[in-house]
């Protein structure tokens, strides 16, 4: 399924929370809108979904005009953050219940829906707890369920509404990875609602930037991380270092700089080191630059430094290995 939007807008009484929206999706394609939160991402998810109206514009899946259908008619399947499983029933009765509540004449035998339901769960690797109650499984396991049951009724989209964001970082990483391979399996176009930059870039074939209702960027990960449009999207990327020295200007984001403890080479500045923490892999060193008031954050790869002989208060050289213009 293709989906188009055209020239979209949505106002909240006087509040214009989506500005001329305008976005192409493939088919088999994982978009990610990201963006701070009050951007208007979930209210786009949702005029998607058929649960909101547009204030102008239109939709397309696969060039027909749904603009004017029901949620029931655009074939969705939707997970939110808290998605409501039903506590009195089992994790099968679940996953098949929007396929025994389908009108007669549409509705699958008994049989072929127990095996339809016990397929999704072998798929969302869950086939071991189909007799559990919601109560009885961890936040990620029950987000899996939830997307099995969205999957049941076989949807032209998926749209997920940050379906990981309740849960702690390493299932969050594990849940991303699982999806990432999922999609990939099963190529249904689904659009994946996130503030979590990480996330967008793990998870996405495309990302859209948004910002206060407009799209910033749209472009694959490596795309807007190599190229940022604009100054909203560079900084909203991550941390990055601003600093004059003399006549120069430099941004530059805290692992895109070298450290060196020994005499200075050409273009390297000298900093002291006021802070050193270490991050895993990298060690953040906090410099304050000998020119300037402001200081750095630089993040270095444990391995590149014979940092262990660091301490704080000690001289450094550095340089900024990009600086980026805007
Ligand atoms: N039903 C509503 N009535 C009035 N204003 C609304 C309504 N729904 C959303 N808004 C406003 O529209 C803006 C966009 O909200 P939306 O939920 O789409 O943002 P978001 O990017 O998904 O944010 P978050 O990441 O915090 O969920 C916000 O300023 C919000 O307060």
């Amino acid at each position: 399924m293709t989906i188009r939007i055209q020239n979209l807008n949505k106002y909240f009484n006087h509040f214009h929370v989506l500005q001329n929206i305008n976005l192409d999706i493939q088919k088999g394609e994982l978009i990610a809108l990201l963006g701070p939160s009050g951007c208007g991402k979930t209210s786009l998810l949702r005029i998607i979904a058929g649960l909101e109206q547009p204030s102008s514009g239109k939709i397309f899946f696969n060039d027909q005009d749904i603009s004017d259908k029901t949620i029931r008619d655009r074939h969705i399947g939707y997970v939110f953050q808290h998605f409501a499983l039903f506590k009195h029933m089992t994790v099968l009765d679940n996953i098949s219940f929007g396929l025994r509540v389908k009108p007669k004449k549409e509705r699958l035998s008994p049989q072929a829906i127990k095996e339809k339901a016990t397929y999704l769960l072998e798929m969302v690797q869950l086939d071991n707890l189909a007799n559990r109650y919601p109560d009885e499984l961890s936040g990620g396991q029950r987000q899996r369920v939830a997307l099995a049951r969205a999957l049941a009724t076989d949807p032209h989209v998926l749209l997920l509404d940050e379906p990981f964001s309740a849960l702690d970082t390493k299932v969050r990483r594990e849940l991303r990875q699982w999806l990432s391979k999922l999609h990939h399996d099963i190529q249904l176009t689904s659009i994946f609602v996130t503030h979590d930059q990480e996330e967008a870039m793990e998870i996405a074939d495309r990302v859209v930037i948004m910002n206060k209702g407009n799209i910033e960027q749209i472009g694959s990960p490596k795309e807007i991380l190599d190229g940022p449009a604009n100054d909203f999207v560079y900084h909203f990327l991550g941390e990055s270092n601003h600093i004059s020295i003399g006549e120069r200007n430099f941004t530059f984001r805290p692992h895109e700089i070298l450290v060196s403890i020994h005499d200075p080479k050409q273009g390297y500045f000298q900093a002291t080191a006021i802070d050193i923490r270490p991050l895993g892999a990298m060690t953040k060193i906090i410099l304050q630059p000998q020119e300037t008031a402001y200081t750095i954050e630089a993040h270095i790869p444990n391995t590149t430094l014979n940092l262990y002989k660091l301490v704080k208060g000690d001289t450094v050289y550095f340089k900024p290995i990009m600086d980026f213009e805007i």
